[in-house]
């Protein structure tokens, strides 16, 4: 087995660690000049399919930023094909699918999914990685039963979620009976990655913030707890994650999950008086990646010293990288996180 630095993990499971560990959500693609290149000659479909160039693509941010996690390339829906899902990634738009999912018998013709034949490119590049080339954990993830499910109803991006939602309180067996199959896809799809060498997994539920709580107790909750209590198993870090959530943070702290990620909307000293014992992951804005630096800092500096109160924080953002991002201002931004983390635990701890 090779020898990683497991900074991040020991983060993950509470422990206090000589710096704060970082890693960035969509720090694989996006702004760097490599994989940009390497666009305009694949698509994202095209790259995962080439393990060779995905773990190169996945490695990219890990010798760029010198982050201490890598984040495997591919997208939430990869998965959804072998389920049956006829899905494109469309440049500009994101994932869209030509068959959307709106009664019963479209829920009950999905198919179960199997990680050996319909997704052997992605473990292939997961045991490349883990097995030759990381000296790092990488995190394996996949998207949540409602955001998947919003994809599939929707039948691409959404402002609203007007038919996810209409279809949730409308027909709620065939919810539940949905929910159940993205479950069983999602746990043999993360147990598979993590066999193949994943050492931790995020579950992003991206979309779930648009659900009020009582909606999120009744038609989430239940699943959310079921994927965690059957990972469990794996024994490795398991992160939760949303996007415009805040009003579900104390919900996703009841699951059994071991971090929670946390948007920018909710600062870490608040999570932390609302009663957020739990490892916390984020969450600087990352739209002030394209702000002036002195402001960078000043942001970063105080997300550390929250982080830093209780034992337990991996720094990231508090959603993705933006393409227009430059790339020397992560690499400096993780410069910064390391050497202030590191400078604030000797001075206090
Ligand atoms: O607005 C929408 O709903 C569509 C978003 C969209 C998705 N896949 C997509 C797009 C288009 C795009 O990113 O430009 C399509 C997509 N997914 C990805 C890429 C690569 C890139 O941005 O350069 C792309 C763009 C590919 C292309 O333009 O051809 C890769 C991806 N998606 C994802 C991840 C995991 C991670 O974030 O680290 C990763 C891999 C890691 C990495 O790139 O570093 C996860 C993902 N994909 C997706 C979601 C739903 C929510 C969201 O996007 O914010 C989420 C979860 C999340 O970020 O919260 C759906």
């Amino acid at each position: 087995m090779r020898k990683i630095n497991d900074t991040l993990l020991r983060a993950a499971r509470g422990e206090r660690t000589a710096y704060t560990p970082v890693w960035y959500m969509r720090q694989a693609g996006r702004s760097q000049p490599e994989y940009r290149k390497i666009k305009e000659k694949y698509s994202l479909e095209e790259i995962t399919h080439q393990p060779e160039l995905c773990a190169y693509v996945t490695h990219l941010p890990v010798q760029n930023y010198n982050v201490d996690a890598a984040i495997l390339y591919k997208d939430i829906v990869t998965p959804l094909p072998g389920m049956g899902v006829d899905v494109k990634i469309k440049a500009g738009i994101g994932p869209v699918i030509s068959n959307p999912i709106r009664s019963t018998k479209d829920v009950e013709a999905l198919r179960e999914f199997n990680p050996e034949e319909h997704v052997p490119f992605v473990l292939d590049t997961i045991k490349i990685l883990t097995e030759e080339q990381l000296d790092v954990p990488l995190i394996g993830f996949a998207g949540a039963p409602f955001t998947l499910a919003s994809y599939m109803i929707e039948g691409g991006p959404s402002r609203n979620y007007s038919l996810t939602k209409s279809f949730m309180v409308s027909e709620p067996q065939a919810w539940f009976m949905l929910m159940d199959k993205l479950a069983d896809m999602i746990i043999v799809d993360i147990k598979a990655q993590v066999g193949a060498g994943a050492k931790a997994f995020q579950i992003f539920d991206s979309w779930v913030g648009a659900l009020d709580k009582e909606d999120y107790r009744i038609f989430i909750k239940p699943v959310m707890t079921r994927i965690f209590t059957e990972l469990k198993e794996l024994d490795v870090p398991m992160i939760t994650f949303g996007v415009g959530a805040s009003h579900l943070a104390m919900d996703w702290h009841d699951l059994p999950v071991d971090v929670i990620g946390l948007d920018w909307r909710l600062p870490i000293k608040e999570a932390r008086a609302m009663g957020m014992t739990k490892p916390v992951q984020g969450n600087l804005d990352p739209t002030l990646l394209l702000a002036d630096w002195s402001v960078i800092e000043e942001r970063t500096k105080a997300i550390i010293d929250q982080g830093l109160e209780i034992p337990g924080h991996i720094f990231n953002l508090g959603h993705g990288v933006f393409p227009s991002v430059d790339p020397d201002v992560l690499k400096r931004l993780t410069t910064l996180i390391h050497e202030y983390s590191a400078d604030q635990v000797k001075a206090r701890f």
